[in-house]
């Protein structure tokens, strides 16, 4: 039994919509997109923005692609009011690109927010009322009739004051927003919503926005779908109306009740980057972009340079993303554990130019994003031997042979656990080479020269054993046959070659070889050893010498 009384909340509505069509719509296409992080965003940060820093983030805004931008709420303080001048009298605003302004349906408040927009070119004016019931109730003490006339009044006063704008060329388009719709009943929602467009009179060709919030989410992402779908059904001039969403995050699904709420027939979205908002925070516009991307639609948006975004996101909202914050946190590339690590090596060894991305647990490639494939794999206790190798090719330039994952990941996992911690490439490649590349005990090769006649190979090898030099001389059809038999002979190991793999480090002038050789002593399992040469006859030879070395080993 928990402790909880459930019988404190109640359940939510849900909308009669038996022949629902949402469930069964695919993407197709980008929304149009409204960034309203210079007002959502803004207005719920501890220290708002200061006008240079939104300077900066409109000109980012204006990069990533948005052609709608809210840019305040200009009637609502002095800086959100000389903001919007600035953009306007330093002609920071694109053609192509309309600004957004927000206001309460209030005479004072509407005619300063003119003021504010005066010269500006493309201009949606945002007028907002709450609508549901307990809005209606605690903070209005009105009737529905009540709240419907404080909207179509606020219509009819925007087209009055804004006439000389219009005369002196403003393109101006309103968008009406019930606030709170989500949790009004969705035919007092019409009933606003149409009286506002009887006053506007949008056209096809002039289209009234009506917004239809999740000002707080309450309910789950289908019923969300459910009103949207129901109100393009019954709206009776869609026609001449851009049906837009506005989601809030508090139930975690705003991403989803977004995406669902487009099946259901909305053409524009309003959201925020890393989705920075009230509470919970906005809609995240970053994800929806990119989960489109990844089914093969364009955005419409360029996040190609998200670290650089997400600086200046961080730097000016003070904000953080979180490390797991889809496509831009930290970790969302990482795979720690071992069986991911596997699938994902395997799979990007297997990715062909041109062919559809298809690498197992990331779902989009970090490339598309201007994310490094650095950070993919990290290693800590739960990475597998897939992992290690992939850090040791990928930063290192190793290419072990697979047998030889097998011995080394087990060696790096035991590191691992003992530190306790994540190990840094660094760390891996010290390990790499204190197991295999840096022993010289108890033999330490010193110089190899080699003669060969009648196709026999006869090797001199100056060797410290023990502290002490000696050369060891041996024949073999090769010189690392020749070594082996030197080493046999001289009574150090016995022991049985099993093979052999090289390739070289780097390139030009400076590049070295690594050689990979692979022994069965007697009375023991096979091991490997590795050497590096910039001659590849030295490097197996050492490649011999460290498989010794660890062979004897304590
Ligand atoms: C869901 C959202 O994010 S909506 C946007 C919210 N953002 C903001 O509020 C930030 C900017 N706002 C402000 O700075 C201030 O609220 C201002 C300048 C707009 C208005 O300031 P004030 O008039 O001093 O205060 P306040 O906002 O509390 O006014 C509340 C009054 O406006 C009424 N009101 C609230 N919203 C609206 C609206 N959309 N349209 C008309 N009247 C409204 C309330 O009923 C209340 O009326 P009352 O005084 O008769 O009780
Ligand atoms: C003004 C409206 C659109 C709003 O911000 C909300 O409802 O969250």
């Amino acid at each position: 039994m928990s402790a909880y009384k459930p019988s404190k909340y109640r359940p939510l509505p849900t909308v009669d919509l038996p022949d629902r069509q949402w469930p069964n719509r695919t993407h197709t296409c980008a929304p149009i997109w409204c960034s309203v992080d210079l007002r959502d965003g803004n207005q719920a940060l501890a220290q708002p923005m200061s006008v240079a820093e939104k300077l900066e983030y409109f000109a980012m805004l204006v990069d990533i692609g948005f052609k709608q931008i809210e840019v305040g709420f200009p009637s609502a303080s002095q800086i959100e009011f000389d903001f919007c001048r600035r953009l306007i009298e330093e002609d920071r605003i694109p053609d192509d690109v309309s600004i957004q302004i927000l206001c309460q349906c209030r005479e004072d408040l509407i005619t300063r927010s003119l003021e504010a927009l005066q010269g500006a070119k493309n201009v949606i004016f945002h007028l907002y009322n709450s609508t549901s019931p307990a809005q209606r109730n605690y903070v209005f003490g009105a009737e529905r009739a009540d709240i419907v006339a404080i909207a179509t009044r606020a219509v009819e006063l925007l087209k009055t004051h804004s006439a000389s704008h219009l005369a002196a060329g403003m393109n101006l388009q309103l968008e009406y927003s019930p606030e709170s719709f989500t949790s009004t009943e969705l035919d007092f929602a019409l009933e606003i919503c149409e009286a506002v467009s009887d006053v506007w009179q949008p056209t096809p060709e002039k289209k009234i926005i009506l917004n239809l919030p999740a000002t707080v989410e309450y309910a789950t992402p289908n019923v969300h779908a459910d009103q949207i779908e129901w109100m393009c059904r019954h709206l009776t001039r869609r026609d001449a109306t851009i049906v837009s969403l506005h989601t809030h995050n508090d139930r975690g699904t705003g991403v989803a009740a977004t995406e669902l709420g487009l099946l259901a027939g909305a053409d524009r979205v309003e959201g925020t980057l890393f989705g920075n908002g009230e509470r919970t925070g906005n809609l995240d516009i970053v994800t929806v972009a990119l989960n489109l991307y990844t089914h093969g639609i364009d955005p419409q948006l360029d996040f190609s340079n998200l670290n650089e975004i997400r600086e200046i996101y961080e730097r000016t909202t003070r904000m953080e993303v979180p490390a797991r914050l889809p496509y831009g946190g930290d970790l969302v590339f990482t795979a720690f554990s071992g069986s991911h690590q596997d699938a994902i090596k395997k799979s990007w060894d297997k990715q062909q130019p041109g062919q559809p991305w298809d690498v197992l647990y990331i779902p989009i490639d970090p490339a598309d994003i201007g994310r490094n494939y650095k950070a993919i794999i990290r290693i800590n206790s739960q990475s597998g031997k897939g992992g290690v190798a992939y850090i040791l090719e990928t930063e290192y330039g190793f290419t072990l042979p697979k047998a030889m994952h097998r011995e080394f990941g087990p060696i790096v996992n035991q590191l691992a656990d003992s530190r306790g911690t994540e190990l840094s490439s660094a760390d891996i490649l010290a390990a790499f080479q204190a197991e295999y590349l840096d022993r010289q005990t108890p033999i330490e090769v010193l110089d190899f020269r080699t003669t060969e006649k009648a196709r026999s190979v006869t090797a001199e090898a100056d060797l410290k054993i023990n502290g002490e030099t000696r050369t060891l001389t041996g024949t073999g059809n090769g010189p690392i046959a020749a070594f082996v038999t030197a080493i046999r002979d001289a009574g150090i190991l016995q022991f049985e070659f099993l093979n052999y793999t090289e390739h070289s480090l780097g390139s030009g002038a400076r590049a070295q070889a690594v050689s990979y050789i692979q022994i069965k002593p007697v009375n023991s399992p096979p091991l490997y050893g590795a050497g590096i040469d910039t001659s590849i006859e030295l490097a197996s030879i050492k490649a011999v010498a460290s498989a010794i070395n660890r062979a004897l080993a304590d």
